[in-house]
């Protein structure tokens, strides 16, 4: 079998740990296919091409050109829109979905003094950030995760906040000096999740790749991603999910968390908790709740129709385009 992958670490990583799991389970041999891309090649094609979304449906055109047979993606990557052609084979046990903090001296977030700067190139950790009051100036940045390590180590920041699940396939867990509480910062919906995806009219890989799938992962997914989905529709303000699925009275259940933030520090967080079946009416239903409690004034500004880019100004241009994920 042929799994295409991009050739960035985490990438790699994140390929290698799925064929591993493909070889084990079903006693297939899994080749790794390198999908290069325009933006693997340079920073400034990447930004011509618009963001990270171009890796995705790179990946996605090679499965569909028959090139490959499966593609491993990060779940929070992914656009909203369900692709044509192209199905969520598996969704496999997820890795703690939780941020982690990266800071100078060993220091955690309540320990860095105010005024401290803090790296993220991601909206919704930016703004919870703001929403914690603790007086943080963040710093937009870019770049893959040894990258954005190294800005610590050289100074130029005094922290970065990234995903514990990249540092952790990246076996870069000793740079973390904090794991953020969900109750200060919720993780992009579907972090540390991952996506296995195949054409949607190959049952033969698709019953293949059946055996990595975790239900509780794809309920917990599933439900952040419609929280998301019914949120674009209606407000560009940075949004965190999280799904966790414990045991209720009448069986597993799942809780989910949601905040949406503006810059400034205003945030409405609320919960709601609901069945593994019915896991995106559940995202739908605590979406509505979060209107309802003034998620859409958050960004009033936003221009109706536009796809208003949520990327704050600074040194560095925005790339991001309408329905790319950023972390
Ligand atoms: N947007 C980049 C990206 N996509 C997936 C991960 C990490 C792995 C994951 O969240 O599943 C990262 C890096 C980060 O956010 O720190």
């Amino acid at each position: 079998m042929r799994l295409g992958t991009r050739r960035s670490a985490l990438a790699l990583a994140q390929s290698g740990h799925v064929a591993d799991a493909v070889r084990a389970a079903t006693g297939r041999d899994v080749e790794l296919v390198e999908v290069t891309t325009l933006g693997d090649v340079s920073r400034e094609a990447l930004t011509a091409l618009g963001g990270t979304g171009v890796f995705v449906s790179a990946l996605r055109e090679s499965l569909l050109a028959g090139e490959v047979d499966f593609a491993v993606h990060s779940l929070k990557d992914l656009p909203t829109a369900a692709p044509d052609g192209i199905a969520l084979a598996a969704v496999p046990v997820r890795e703690d979905p939780r941020d982690a903090l990266v800071a100078r001296d060993g220091l955690t977030l309540g320990e860095l003094p105010a005024g401290s700067r803090v790296g993220t190139g991601s909206p919704r950790r930016a703004a919870q950030l703001a929403a914690l009051g603790l007086g943080l100036e963040t710093v937009p940045i870019r770049g893959n995760v040894d990258t954005r390590l190294r800005l610590v180590t050289d100074a130029q920041v005094d922290a970065v906040v990234l995903a514990r699940a990249g540092l952790s396939r990246l076996g870069r867990l000793d740079a973390v000096t904090e794991t953020l509480d969900p109750l200060q910062m919720l993780p992009a919906p579907g972090q540390g999740a991952l996506a296995v995806e195949c054409r949607a009219d190959d049952a033969a890989t698709a019953a293949l790749l059946a055996v990595l799938d975790d239900p509780v992962t794809r309920a917990a997914v599933l439900a952040e991603r419609a929280l998301l989905a019914a949120l674009e529709a209606g407000c560009a303000a940075p949004v965190g999910a999280l799904g966790e699925v414990a045991e209720g009275d009448d069986g597993p259940e799942v809780y989910l968390r949601g905040v949406v933030a503006a810059p400034d520090g205003a945030a409405v967080r609320l919960s709601a908790t609901g069945s593994l079946a019915d896991a995106e009416a559940l995202g739908r239903r605590l979406a509505a709740d979060l209107f309802e409690a003034g998620a859409a004034e958050l960004m009033p500004e936003r221009p109706s129709g536009s796809g208003a880019d949520p990327m704050p100004s600074g040194p560095i241009p925005p790339t991001t385009q309408p329905g790319e994920r950023v972390p």
